[in-house]
C-alpha cells in the first residue's frame, strides 16, 4: 500500500472498524504504523504492528524483553527497514520507510537512547550550544558568539531541564540523571515534533525518576509528541498517559495503565513475571 493509495480522498465508506480508524488516523495522526513486519533470520521481531500517535500525544510503551520495542523505534527512525508495512509521519504526508536516518531526524523525529551520550569534556551549556549548532557541524562553532535567538533558546531549555545552576560544569561531572536530562535538552534544541525516548529512568534514583516524569510531561505540554519505552511502572503511572503493551512484535493491549495492567494476557506475559 503506497501513501498515495492510502490518502486517496475518494476511498469508499467502509463499515470495517479497523479500516475506518485507519482512514481517520491517516489524516490526523502524527505517526502511523500500518502492518509493519520486521524479520531477522526468519524471526519476526515485529509482526504486522499497527498503531497511531496523535499530534501532541505522549504514549508509553511497555512489554517484555524481546517484544520488539527497540525494533519499533529503529523502524521509525530509519535504522531498520521493514519487510512489510508503512510508516507515515505528519498526517500521512511522509512515508518514513522511503527516507534515511538523517532525513527522518531533519523532519523532526528525535531519539534518546537508553545510555546518556553527552560530551563529557564540554560544559553543560556548550553541550546545548553544540546541539543547537549541530546542523552546521563544526565543533569550533561553540566558540563563536551565539545570536540572541540562540541564547533565548538555551535559556528556555535550561528552564525545562532544570540544570541552570549546572551550566558551567563539565558534562562528565553530572549525575546519571542529570546527564539524561541534558541529553533530552540537546534533543529539544532541534525542536522535534516527535521525541522517542528509550528507558529514560533506568539507573535513576526515585527522586530523579519522579523528576523525569515531570520533565517529559512539561515537554509534552509544550507541544512535543513523545513516545517513551519504559519498564518502570511507577514512572509510567506518573506520566499519566495512554499505554500500549507490545508482545511478540504486535500490540497486545492499549488503554490507560489501569486498563492495560488489568489485562490477563499482559499479566501473564509481562507484569506477573
Ligand atoms: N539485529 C538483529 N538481529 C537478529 N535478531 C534481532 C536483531 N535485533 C533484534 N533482534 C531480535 O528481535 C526481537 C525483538 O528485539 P527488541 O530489541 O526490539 O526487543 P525489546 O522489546 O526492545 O526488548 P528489551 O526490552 O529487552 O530492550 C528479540 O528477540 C531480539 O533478539
Amino acid at each position: 500500500m503506497s501513501a498515495a493509495d492510502t490518502l486517496e480522498p475518494d476511498v469508499p465508506e467502509t463499515n470495517d472498524p479497523v479500516l475506518a480508524i485507519a482512514k481517520k488516523d491517516l489524516t490526523e495522526a502524527l505517526l502511523y504504523l500500518d502492518g509493519v513486519t520486521v524479520t531477522f533470520d526468519g524471526f519476526r521481531a515485529l509482526n504486522a504492528l499497527s498503531f497511531t500517535v496523535d499530534p501532541g500525544e505522549m504514549r508509553a510503551i511497555i512489554g517484555p524483553n524481546g517484544a520488539g520495542k527497540t525494533t519499533m523505534m529503529d523502524v521509525i527512525t530509519g535504522k531498520t527497514r521493514p519487510d512489510k508495512g508503512d510508516v507515515f509521519f505528519a498526517g500521512g504526508t511522509t512515508d518514513l520507510t522511503k527516507l534515511d536516518e538523517t532525513q527522518i531526524a531533519t523532519l523532526g523525529i528525535g531519539r534518546k537512547f537508553q545510555k546518556p551520550t553527552v560530551f563529557e569534556m564540554h560544559t553543560v551549556i556548550d553541550n546545548l550550544r553544540l546541539a543547537l549548532k549541530g546542523q552546521r557541524g563544526a565543533l569550533a562553532n561553540i566558540f563563536k558568539r551565539e545570536t540572541a535567538a540562540e541564547r533565548e533558546k538555551i535559556d528556555e531549555i535550561f528552564q525545562t531541564i532544570k540544570l541552570n545552576e549546572h551550566r558551567d560544569r563539565l558534562g562528565g561531572a553530572l549525575s546519571h540523571g542529570q546527564k539524561q536530562w541534558l541529553e533530552i535538552g540537546m534533543l529539544l534544541a532541534q525542536d522535534p515534533k516527535l521525541l522517542l525516548v528509550d528507558e529514560p529512568v533506568a539507573g535513576m534514583t526515585d527522586a530523579e525518576t519522579a523528576q523525569t516524569a515531570e520533565l517529559l510531561r512539561e515537554i509534552n505540554a509544550n507541544g512535543h509528541s513523545v513516545v517513551v519505552v519504559e519498564h518502570d511502572m511507577t514512572f509510567v503511572r506518573d506520566l499519566g498517559v495512554r499505554v500500549m503493551c507490545l508482545h511478540e512484535g504486535s500490540v497486545l493491549a492499549e488503554g490507560t495503565l489501569d486498563q492495560v495492567s488489568a489485562n490477563e494476557r499482559v499479566i501473564e506475559v509481562y507484569l506477573g513475571r
